[in-house]
């Protein structure tokens, strides 16, 4: 599929490396763009010489879709759908997103909060659409020429039931959280801007390549973390055990990207609770980008977090192969403000990882110490065992009628162990 970009910004030049790269993530080749410094121009969008030139240029092309890196109102998508030659399609940078997110949906949730994003980018447009189609001249204008007051209807209750499904998966796996928890899991979550590099970092941080324990209850879980050099790779999430002593639990989550609608971030909402409930947060940056970018970035990951986050963050600065030390430095200078003390890694090349899960180990909610002391009972070696799968055991003393406990865990797990150990039946002596 071949594309044309376009993009306006009010003043500046424009800048079309990340449309280029959700393009191509989304399976196009961009052959050619066009860039205009201007303010909004209400019936185009862009200046209506531009749109001749753009004409031109998709003649000349042949492309069959145009792009633009900007939101446009379903009347300039009309507009100028009638200056170019017939049946090219016009989309905008959320269509764009959209496209690539239903292309990798996978699972049933990511797929209905694709479903749930489109409905939402729909309602508001419904109206024009339903004035456009009356036009005489373009009865059948995007294929829509039913559209009624009933769709509206329609779509709001879709948009109701689909809610409610999602509701019910959030509830699921809020109570997989708790569980985990329960048995002594920290959460990690990996965020950061798209292609940044968290899921080849989760690959470099996991224990092993089994997905997790409870894959066979969670069928909506992603199985991999597949890494590639496209935007948004990742859209479900991928839990795996992190290789560390403590136990935790490292989760994959879908890359941030600026300038997303309110309406698109909300339809997301669940996958970003892994991030909202975590323990802790790396924010994972891409250290090989101009300074002004990585800047830029991290500011729209801030935003993303800023509302519901309250976990510590870490800044992971990633790449580090790609970049010598002295620029290593600069950067991390330039970044002192918005990322105090980060830490800098190569989740490709494996540099500096040890540092990494030192960190994450020590900015983690500390572990309570707690001794116990268990009656030789028939179920006390099985509660000893719990406790080393559960907790940092550091001594265990066994004496003829008791065992003395030494760990170290999170309240939770202090908690269950106490009220287990409380339930050990002595046997009746014989
Ligand atoms: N040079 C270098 N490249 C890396 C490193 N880590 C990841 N990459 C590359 O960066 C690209 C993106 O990596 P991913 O792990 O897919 O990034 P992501 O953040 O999961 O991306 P999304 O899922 O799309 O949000 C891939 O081509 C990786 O090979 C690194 O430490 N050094
Ligand atoms: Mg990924």
């Amino acid at each position: 599929m071949n594309t044309v970009i376009v993009k306006r910004v009010d003043e500046g030049t424009a800048d079309t490396n990340e449309i280029r790269d959700l393009a191509r993530a989304a399976g196009y080749t961009v052959l050619d763009e066009l860039t205009q410094t201007r303010t909004e121009d209400a019936a185009y969008h862009i200046g209506e010489g531009k749109v001749a030139e753009l004409s031109s240029l998709v003649a000349r092309t042949g492309v069959e879709t145009v792009i633009f890196d900007n939101r446009l109102g379903p009347y300039q998508i009309y507009n100028i759908g009638r200056e170019i030659p017939e049946d090219v399609e016009v989309i905008d940078r959320f269509t764009l997103i959209l496209d690539i997110f239903g292309q990798r949906a996978q699972t049933r949730k990511a797929q209905l909060q694709v479903e749930l994003a489109e409905l939402r980018y729909e309602l508001p447009r419904v109206d024009a659409k339903v004035s456009l189609a009356k036009r005489e001249e373009h009865p059948g204008f995007m294929g829509l020429g039913e559209y009624d007051e009933s769709r509206e209807r329609d779509i709001k209750s879709q948009i109701s039931r689909i809610k409610e499904e999602l509701a019910s998966i959030a509830e699921t796996e809020e109570h997989r959280r708790e569980e985990r928890r329960e048995s002594g899991f920290d959460l990690v979550a990996l965020a950061g801007y798209t292609n940044a590099g968290k899921s080849t970092l989760l690959r470099r941080l996991a224990a092993d390549l089994a997905v997790d324990e409870n894959e066979d209850l969670h069928p909506d879980l992603d199985t991999t973390a597949e890494s590639e050099d496209r935007l948004f790779t990742t859209l479900g999430t991928t839990t795996r055990r992190a290789d560390m002593e403590r136990d935790v639990l490292l989760t994959d989550t879908v890359g941030f990207i600026s300038d997303l609608p309110h309406w698109l971030v909300e339809s997301f909402r669940s996958t970003l609770d892994e991030v909202y409930r975590a323990d802790l947060v790396l924010l994972v940056v891409d250290v090989s980008e101009p300074i002004e970018e990585i800047r830029e970035k991290v500011v729209t990951c801030h935003d993303t977090l800023y509302e519901r986050n309250e976990a510590p963050i870490v800044t992971v600065l990633n790449k580090i192969d790609a970049v010598d030390e002295a620029e290593l430095e600069e950067k991390r200078a330039a970044l002192s403000a918005l990322a105090p003390d980060p830490v800098a890694v190569s989740g490709k090349e494996g540099l500096n990882v040890e540092a990494l899960t030192d960190r994450i180990a020590a900015d983690l909610p500390p572990l309570r110490e707690e001794r116990l002391v268990l009656p030789m009972a028939e179920d006390t070696m099985s509660l000893v065992s719990w406790l080393y799968d559960n907790a940092c055991v550091e001594e265990v003393t066994y004496d003829a009628d008791q065992v003395l406990v030494e760990f170290a865990a999170r309240p939770s797990v202090i908690e269950r162990s106490r009220s287990k150990a409380s339930e050990l039946t002595i046997p009746e002596s014989a």
